[in-house]
């Protein structure tokens, strides 16, 4: 995975909460506040998750990668709207390494 396309992504976004609605979809996601966002990560979700079932009937992915940019997309927007980041979510799957997911999980429950 190439990490700097989402720092560079992220410092875009950072500068786009200071952008007109007008000339930037960020900015008007912004603007239109955190309910917008997470009605965009939610559709996005499902639009991917069709994708997902359609390419094992077609064996055509590329909706599948469309789909799933258009799901990071919005997450990071989210994230940047709550002052989040990618660094902050790829800090937490670093400290998950090495930990299986089912000890991880247990620990979750204590
Ligand atoms: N990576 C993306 C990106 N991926 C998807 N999208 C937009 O996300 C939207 C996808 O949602 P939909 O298909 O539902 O579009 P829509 O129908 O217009 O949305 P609604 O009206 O239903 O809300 C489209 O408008 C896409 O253009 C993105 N818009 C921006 N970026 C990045 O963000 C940067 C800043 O963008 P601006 O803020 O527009 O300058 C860009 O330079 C890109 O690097």
């Amino acid at each position: 995975m190439n990490i700097d396309v989402l720092a560079q992504l992220a410092t875009t976004l950072e500068e786009r909460k200071a952008a007109s609605a007008d000339s930037s979809y960020v900015a008007s996601l912004h603007a239109k506040g955190l309910n917008k966002i997470l009605e965009k990560v939610g559709e996005e979700s499902v639009e991917t998750i069709i994708a997902a079932k359609d390419a094992v009937v077609s064996g055509d992915k590329q909706d599948v990668i469309y789909e799933t940019a258009d799901l990071w997309f919005h997450t990071l927007v989210m994230l940047s709207h709550l002052d989040l980041g990618p660094q902050d979510i790829i800090d937490e799957l670093a400290r998950r390494f090495n930990l299986s997911g089912l000890e991880e999980k247990a620990n979750r429950n204590k």
